[in-house]
């Protein structure tokens, strides 16, 4: 299943915050998307996951989601997100058990998702017992558990150090490689967007807008932290940036 936004703007009151956005979200791939802050990105996510609607524009999906997804657009947030009284186990049931998976199913697909997250041997433990790596880790499994068409992630590494963020951006490249998922993922860091995006949409300072899609055709598994190629993508990125940067840090200092 596709996303697709068409021609999207939209105001909060008199605030416009998106301008015209066109935009696609291709089966299999991961699309990043980038911009200083307030320029309009959770808001985008919000729109293709429905939470919310656009004042002027259409939001789309195109083709059906897999047969056997249990809720095709599906959110990790930057928080986690867990019940802190629920076990590992305990939290990913719950979101089968709202859409009525139980039982040996639910059994079958819990213990894939650990499986597939390194959390097996933590199926017991509560979030307040793992740390804030597992803790996401855990987020990515219950998602992964309902098998989306669409995960929609805003900012997920954001409350991670760095260390734990590069451990938890193998992960998602490893997953991807076994079983390619679509994914939108929202993110302030330019280096998470060049290790895991197959597109980047870069949107300039409040109202949004896209300033450039820049496409990265090096396999996931193959991109490399000091590769001389994603660099240059980086810096790429940091100089379309740079200014719309600045210019929103001064727009929030006379806010
Ligand atoms: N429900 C709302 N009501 C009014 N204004 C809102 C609402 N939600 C977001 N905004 C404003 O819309 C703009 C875009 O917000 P949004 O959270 O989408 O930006 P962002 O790019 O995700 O920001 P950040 O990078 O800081 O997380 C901001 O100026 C924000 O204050």
């Amino acid at each position: 299943m596709e996303l697709r936004l068409e021609g999207v703007s939209h105001h909060y009151g008199d605030v416009e915050v998106i301008r015209n956005i066109d935009l696609a979200i291709p089966e299999g791939r991961i699309v990043c998307i980038v911009g200083p802050s307030g320029c309009g990105k959770s808001t985008l996510l919000r729109f293709l996951g429905g939470l919310e609607r656009p004042t002027v524009g259409r939001v789309s999906q195109v083709g059906e989601p897999p047969a056997d997804s249990i809720n095709p657009l599906t959110y990790v947030f930057q928080d986690f997100a867990l019940l802190p009284w629920r076990t590992v186990e305990g939290n990913i049931s719950l979101v089968l058990s709202d859409h009525g998976v139980r039982g040996a199913r639910a059994e079958a697909i819990i213990a894939d998702v650990l499986a597939r997250t390194k959390l097996s041997d933590f199926r017991k433990a509560l979030p307040k017992q793992l740390s804030g790596g597992m803790k996401q880790r855990v987020a990515i499994a219950r998602a992964l558990a309902v098998n989306p068409a669409v995960l929609l992630m805003d900012e997920p590494l954001s409350a991670l150090d760095s260390q734990t963020r590069e451990l938890l951006m193998d992960d998602l490249v490893g997953l991807w490689t076994r079983a390619p998922f679509t994914a939108v993922y929202v993110t302030h860091n330019l280096a998470e967007a060049v290790r895991l995006g197959h597109r980047i949409v870069v949107l300039s300072r409040r109202p949004g807008e896209i300033c450039e899609i820049v496409e990265i055709d090096t396999p996931l598994n193959e991109r490399r932290s000091a590769d001389p190629a994603l660099e240059r993508t980086q810096n790429h990125l940091w100089a379309l940036m740079r200014a719309e940067a600045e210019a929103a840090d001064m727009e929030l200092v006379n806010d």
